[in-house]
């Protein structure tokens, strides 16, 4: 798409088998797409993967209306609320601390750190959602690894939609329901266990609720204008794992690799939480504030190595003008955020990994420089934000001061391979080994 754009121009047209898809490749149309025409590009195109593996009920895939608007609040409200993170700190601190005694125990072997970050987003996420251990844990998780494999909304079923015949013959269709009718039996059995132990403490909402807890109460209250349907929360509960997981562990691994590739970034990262910490064993909820190169070292890998390269496809519902081009209703539309966030007329050396590019850009995340869009922007905005920015700086805060870090067998670090794979995120195509050594 980047190469598109380039010949094409920051606006252009494909035709995926039956689809229109828009590519946006500029910060000013993404700005007219989430700010000047938010609304109309609020919505999302709809997936048969949606329809069967999310109950055609969750929130990141829902269409732009009362389902998605109730759905968002109770997000906005409840899951994600500043309150609620604060709550959820001593889980994303317990993941950290397991994750640095599991490198310790390594002993100065190489340690697969690809594999454990992604394991530690999916623990934090695991532990926010249903609470401490759970039985179906180990069944959960690999069914959803499986799950997610059909929604990238590129299969023939989602490019053909008036074509039903051809999700059939491929299997496809067969496929996703069975996967969906595995993860429905252990979703059930999570649901009911939560019901009993709620039967028993039945006091009412209390901070020590995980998620579940907090969607089987809205469910029992009724909802306000949309009722939630017992659909919807089982969509939510894997929006969180479909949203929360991939993103936040690609991100810290691209962030460790560039830090091995950058040797200086990491002494200066190192210097600063070593200066905060000062010999203290344990990171506070306080200290984040005086780690602003932390900070903006994870900017700077949502910048060059953004695991949402594309965003989250939006939908045009009717019919409007984007720098000078019709867009008809019925349009898919991406925006090309890994290409923008490369820009070179934005981003002074754009392809050099430099966090100190935001030590006077003053940039956030929120959507009003559209040049700079990793968590995108306007009402679709992602809401999981200041969860996974603190799961991130809890972890990188912990491997930077527990530990030194160096490639296996001498490797040269600036020859360290960089290859993207695309899925649901932009990942490593190879994991990355490590040798970490105890840092005193
Ligand atoms: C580095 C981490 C993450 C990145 C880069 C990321 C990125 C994104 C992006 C680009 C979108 C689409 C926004 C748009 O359409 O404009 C999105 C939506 C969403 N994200 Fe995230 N996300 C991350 C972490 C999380 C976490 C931790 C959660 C929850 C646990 C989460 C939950 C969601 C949900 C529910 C939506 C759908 C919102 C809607 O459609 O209204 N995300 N995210």
């Amino acid at each position: 798409m980047t190469s598109l754009a380039k010949k094409y121009g920051p606006l252009f047209h494909l035709k995926l088998g039956e689809v229109d898809l828009m590519v946006i490749t500029s910060p000013q149309l993404a700005a007219e797409c989430m700010k000047t025409h938010d609304v109309n590009f609020a919505a999302r195109p709809q997936f048969l993967s949606r329809k069967i593996i999310l109950y055609n009920s969750d929130l990141v895939f829902a269409s732009y209306g009362k389902h998605w608007t109730q759905l968002r609040k109770i997000c906005t409200l409840e899951l994600f609320s500043n309150k609620r993170v604060k709550f959820l700190k001593p889980i994303m601190e317990e993941g950290a601390h397991n994750l640095v005694e599991k490198i310790r125990l390594a002993d100065g072997s190489p340690v697969n750190i690809t594999e454990m970050l992604f394991a530690v987003a999916n623990a934090t996420i695991t532990r926010a959602a249903f609470g401490k251990e759970f039985a179906q844990q180990e069944r959960f998780l690999s069914t959803i690894k499986e799950t997610f494999k059909y929604l990238s909304g590129f299969n023939v079923a989602d490019l053909f939609p008036s074509l039903n015949f051809l999700s059939d013959i491929s299997g496809l269709k067969t496929k996703m329901d069975r996967v969906h009718r595995v993860m429905d039996v252990i979703l059930n059995e999570i649901l009911q266990e939560h019901e009993r132990k709620n039967a028993i403490n039945e006091d009412g909402a209390t901070d020590e609720e995980d998620v579940v807890d907090i969607l089987l109460r809205l469910h029992k209250d009724g909802g306000k204008d949309v009722p939630i349907t017992m659909d919807s929360v089982k969509g939510v509960i894997l929006d969180l794992f479909l949203g929360g997981t991939e993103t936040t562990g690609a991100t810290m691994d691209w962030a460790m690799a560039e830090l091995i590739r950058h040797p200086e970034v990491m002494r200066k990262a190192q210097l600063e939480v070593r200066r905060v910490l000062n010999g203290r064993a344990k990171i506070n909820e306080v200290d984040f504030k005086n780690l602003p190169y932390l900070n903006m070292l994870i900017k700077e890998t949502l910048r060059l190595r953004t695991p949402a390269p594309i965003l989250v496809p939006r939908y045009s519902t009717e019919t409007v003008e984007l720098g000078g081009y019709t867009i008809p209703a019925g349009s898919r539309i991406v925006i090309n955020a890994w290409a923008i966030m490369r820009e070179q007329n934005g981003w002074e050396d754009a392809e050099r990994f430099l966090p100190e590019r935001f030590e006077n850009n003053q940039v956030e995340f929120v959507g009003t420089n559209y040049q700079y869009i990793p968590f995108g922007g306007g009402r679709r905005i992602c809401p999981g934000i200041s969860f996974s920015m603190s799961t991130m700086e809890n972890v990188l805060a912990n491997l930077l001061y527990h530990f030194d870090w160096k490639l296996p067998g001498g490797q040269n670090p600036k020859e360290l391979e960089m290859k993207e794979v695309s899925g649901l995120s932009l990942t490593r195509k190879s994991d990355l080994f490590l040798i970490a050594t105890p840092h005193n």
